[in-house]
């Protein structure tokens, strides 16, 4: 019998047998740290999803981005800061299944850019320490990566 071919009608599955994926949603975040090694936060505004709760800048990629096209675009229109993708280092990613979709999030680190970031788009900021990080209220995909950041930064 193919593996799988006895599981309840319950179960997502593509014709082929294999578990049917949620659809995949890429978004990509950075974690800018400035010098005393403090990462800033951003927390959702109401009326969004997860309202209230603190994530990494970030968002969705555009058709035809590069995950760091993307991010340079985002970090520019959510805090008014420039920077360059030799700038951005990949740390580690997100891989989280939420009920409607699933989140591939790859997370940059970021130490350099230009400007001062400023909440552009009204929501409330905050440079937290690495080891603080486990206080705030997070989207269910960032817990893993703030305990990586309390390792690796
Ligand atoms: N930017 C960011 N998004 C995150 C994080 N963690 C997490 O689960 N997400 C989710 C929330 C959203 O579903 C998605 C980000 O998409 P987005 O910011 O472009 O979209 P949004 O929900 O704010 O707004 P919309 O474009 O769907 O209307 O990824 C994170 O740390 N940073």
């Amino acid at each position: 019998m193919a593996a799988g071919a006895d599981k309840g009608a319950s179960d997502a599955q593509t014709a082929a047998g294999r578990p049917q994926a949620a659809r995949l949603v890429l978004v990509v975040a950075c974690a800018l740290v400035d010098p005393d090694g403090r990462v800033l936060m951003t927390r959702r505004p109401e009326g969004k999803p997860m309202a209230g709760l603190w994530e990494f800048p970030g968002g969705k990629l555009e058709p035809g981005e590069t995950p760091e096209a993307a991010l340079i675009r985002e970090l520019r229109e959510e805090l008014g800061i420039e920077t360059w993708g030799s700038c951005l280092a990949p740390l580690t990613f997100a891989s989280h299944a939420y009920d409607s979709f699933h989140l591939l999030m790859p997370l940059f680190v970021c130490r350099k850019w230009r400007g001062t970031p400023a909440a552009r788009e009204g929501q409330a900021m905050r440079w937290v320490r690495p080891e603080a990080l486990r206080d705030l209220p997070m989207p269910a995909a960032d817990v893993p990566l703030a305990a990586m950041l309390r390792d690796l930064l």
